[in-house]
């Protein structure tokens, strides 16, 4: 089921703002409108968000993914085009309907944790329920329950200055969840806040998607952050969406030469999992010995730490425990290195080389046995 859909969004900055969809639509380029002062910030943008899934938009400054955002929750009524919100079409809404629709159902969460200073941490995740003119009662539990759920349990008397950068935008957070809308947008959410504070974040955030199945939009200039958050991920350049797809779609197979360039730089071993790279089991009783075995989801990343431990290829077993596939040491490199040919054939002296003599600092294994897998 499908929570948003954006159909054919255009919206354009500038004194004619329709002329320039016209335009757009006969073909003109975003840099010929610009020349005549008009800004098309989002071009022909088509999407669904499907319930319960984190969609994130990911693209350089200036791409267009706020404007997007924006319009996805009505803040910018977009210039052409349609945007259904469970169906209803949001830019046929009242203002006042519309209005119901930001705070009861679709909440947003910014970059600058837009808190108020000189309320406490607690009112300020009330803040949404206040607006909502919810008792002063239920919204102080329901904040509470929030502040608990984003980890600020105990913080609720404390100033916004007292908290950390990454506390501060738990705050933020704990403002969308208390109002129980079960969409959220996130804006650049994790931007402004240091590296380990945010892979931090990250992981808090896919826990709470995990426990409260919200439907998330989540906006990003960084492909690793859309990688490790994204079921799926739209790649967005000069306004226009160039690609849609997972993870894994997006980094295995690029629509063009623009998401190419950008996938250079991404982890692949944290992108790309077992399920992805494993070959169908050779042997009936693969997955037979006690040797450790991975899932279909896990990434390629911790695939290659089991690969170190066993000696032989690693079982990759479904949730009902049975062996769906082998992942042999050869192939789990050759995914990692972004080769799927054959490998070279070589006469050199490494070729023939004596198996390597165990890493300084940890104790030769003995050899075991080729088990099953
Ligand atoms: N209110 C506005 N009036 C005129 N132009 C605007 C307005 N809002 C955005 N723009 C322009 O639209 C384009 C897209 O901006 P937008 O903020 O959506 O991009 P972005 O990808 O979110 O960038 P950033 O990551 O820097 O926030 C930019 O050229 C911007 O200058």
């Amino acid at each position: 089921m499908y929570r948003l859909q954006a159909e054919h969004l255009y919206k354009v900055f500038g004194a004619d703002p329709e002329d320039g969809v016209r335009r757009l639509e006969a073909g003109a380029g975003r840099d010929e409108l610009r020349e005549s002062g008009t800004t098309a910030a989002v071009i022909d943008a088509s999407f669904d968000v499907r319930e319960g899934e984190i969609f994130v938009v990911m693209g350089l400054s200036g791409s267009g993914k706020s404007t997007l955002l924006r319009t996805l929750n009505g803040l910018n009524p977009p210039t052409a085009g349609r945007v259904l919100f469970d169906g209803r079409d949001l830019t046929a809404l009242s203002p006042r309907e519309l209005r119901r629709v930001r705070s009861h159902g679709i909440s947003m969460v910014f970059q600058h944790f837009a808190l108020f200073p000189h309320r406490s941490v607690l009112q300020n995740a009330a803040y949404g329920l206040e607006v909502q003119g919810v008792g002063r009662r239920e919204r102080e539990e329901r904040a509470t329950r929030a502040l608990e759920l984003t980890g600020l349990s105990g913080w609720g008397d404390s100033w916004p200055d007292e908290l950390s950068g990454g506390m501060q935008q738990r705050v933020g957070l704990a403002r969308a969840l208390a109002t129980d809308a079960d969409v959220l947008l996130m804006d650049e959410s994790f931007s402004a806040l240091d590296p380990l504070i945010r892979r931090d974040m990250q992981d808090q955030l896919l826990e709470l998607q995990r426990s409260l199945k919200k439907t998330i939009v989540f906006i990003t200039h960084d492909l690793n952050e859309a990688m490790r958050l994204g079921d799926r991920v739209a790649v967005m350049r000069d306004g226009r969406i160039v690609q849609i797809g997972t993870p894994e779609d997006i980094l295995l197979r690029p629509a063009d030469d623009y998401v190419s360039s950008f996938v250079h730089d991404v982890d692949r071993s944290r992108v790309l999992t077992a399920g992805t790279v494993m070959e169908p089991p050779r042997r009936p009783d693969a997955g037979d010995c006690r040797c450790e075995t991975v899932a279909p989801r896990t990434p390629l990343a911790d695939v290659l730490q089991v690969s170190a431990r066993v000696p032989h290829p690693v079982a990759v077993r479904d949730q009902a425990g049975e062996v769906v596939g082998v992942i042999a040491k050869e192939r789990l490199l050759a995914a990692l290195g972004d080769h799927d040919g054959p490998v070279t054939p070589c006469t050199g002296d490494t070729a023939h080389a004596a198996p390597p003599a165990a890493a300084p600092g940890v104790p030769a294994q003995p050899r075991k046995e080729a088990a099953s897998a």
